[in-house]
């Protein structure tokens, strides 16, 4: 699939402080990008660069081929979208929506027919003579939706958009703004910090830190072949350990790297004693190998168990496994088994 949007070599600095550095990506036609990454990371500087906001950048922003690097934003056809809705507040919803189209001088026929359109997706239909103080977060943000979407904008950009909602709304949003995005097979991209967020609904992820781009692939990718200890941290709850540590655990790799190993990817063997394994497991060609010790603490964290597990060879393991699954109770002493594929090698330090 083509890129719609091609950043290069972006290099952004405030105050003799570079904040981005050197970055170079692509976001594919009909997708949904998300960038992720903590505070300060330089998601909204790059963001802000594609909407034309920040003039003082080097480097190249392309857009459907066309070099839109120097162009004012009212020309480059991107939609943005903010945290804080920026509703017109004198203006009831419908109008809020046509505001764009009025602006173009669209005809009147048409201007009813492609608002009537966007509150029918948007759900606010029912609203559409209501003020945007009279509304809930969930409907304000959703009214600002549909005054970018029915512009029609070749790219919309969403800056945190759901981060003043509550817990539930969140949810709900970033699943009605993932279908409007699929309906409309809309070019998006999505601030966040939030990884849940971005993992649930992107096609695409870029994770940034200290103005670089740290990894660029789906949630998959991203969740299961993080590339570099950074990634490794910042997404999920994960087991580093060092290939000579794991070399102690009885499983072979390459002792010059880290490693990754998912906490759902141990199982507890059947709550067998340790040393009750009467098998080749133990083997480290084998495919799956049996790691003896004791489970030292459980927490319930809704619909899973989170253990430590303090391996005989030393390391301390997280172990995690459905609510639902039998377990091993404190103290006891028994054996986890390990698939060899589950441990995967950091490619970058
Ligand atoms: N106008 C500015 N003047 C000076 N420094 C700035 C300016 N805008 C951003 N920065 C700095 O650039 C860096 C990146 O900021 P940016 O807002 O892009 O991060 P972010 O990843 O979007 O963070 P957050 O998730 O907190 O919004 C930060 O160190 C910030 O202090």
């Amino acid at each position: 699939m083509d890129d719609l949007l091609t950043v290069e070599q972006l290099n952004i600095g405030f105050n003799q402080t570079q904040v981005i550095k050197d970055m170079s990506f692509g976001v594919k036609k009909g997708q949904l990008t998300s960038f992720l990454g903590p505070s300060g990371s330089g998601k909204t500087t790059v963001l802000r660069a594609i909407a034309g906001l920040n003039k003082h950048i080097k480097g190249h922003i392309r857009l459907a081929g066309h070099d839109i690097t120097s162009l004012p934003p009212n020309q480059r056809n991107i939609g943005m979208i903010f945290q804080s809705y920026a509703l017109f507040p004198n203006l009831t919803v419908a109008d809020n929506v046509a505001y764009g189209l009025r602006v173009q001088r669209r005809p009147k026929a048409e201007i009813i027919k492609r608002v009537d359109h966007m509150l029918e997706l948007t759900d606010m239909m029912t609203k559409k003579d209501a003020y945007p103080d009279e509304l809930s977060g969930g409907q304000k943000q959703r009214v600002a939706l549909a005054r970018s979407m029915v512009l029609e904008p070749q790219l919309l950009l969403l800056d945190e958009p759901l981060s003043a909602l509550d817990a539930k709304i969140r949810v709900e949003l970033r699943n009605q703004i993932r279908r409007f995005q699929q309906e409309l097979g809309i070019t998006m991209i999505f601030v966040t910090h939030d990884q849940a967020e971005a993992m649930a609904i992107s096609d695409d992820i870029l994770i940034m830190n200290d103005g670089k781009i740290q990894q660029q692939g789906s949630a998959t990718d991203i969740y299961e072949r993080p590339r570099n200890m950074f990634i490794a941290k910042f997404i999920g709850n994960n087991n580093i350990l060092d290939g000579t540590t794991l070399r102690s655990l009885g499983c072979v790799v390459n002792e010059q790297r880290q490693h990754v190993i998912r906490p759902e990817l141990f199982t507890f063997d059947n709550g067998q004693p340790s040393g009750a394994t009467q098998d080749n497991r133990h083997s480290a060609n084998a495919e799956v190998i049996s790691i003896p010790g004791v489970v030292e603490s459980a927490s319930l964290l809704g619909d899973r168990l989170e253990f430590t597990f303090a391996t005989m060879s030393g390391p301390r393991l997280k172990v995690k496994q459905l609510n639902t699954c039998e377990h091993p109770e404190v103290g006891s002493h028994v054996n986890v088994l390990l698939r060899r594929d589950a441990v995967t090698p950091l490619v970058e330090a």
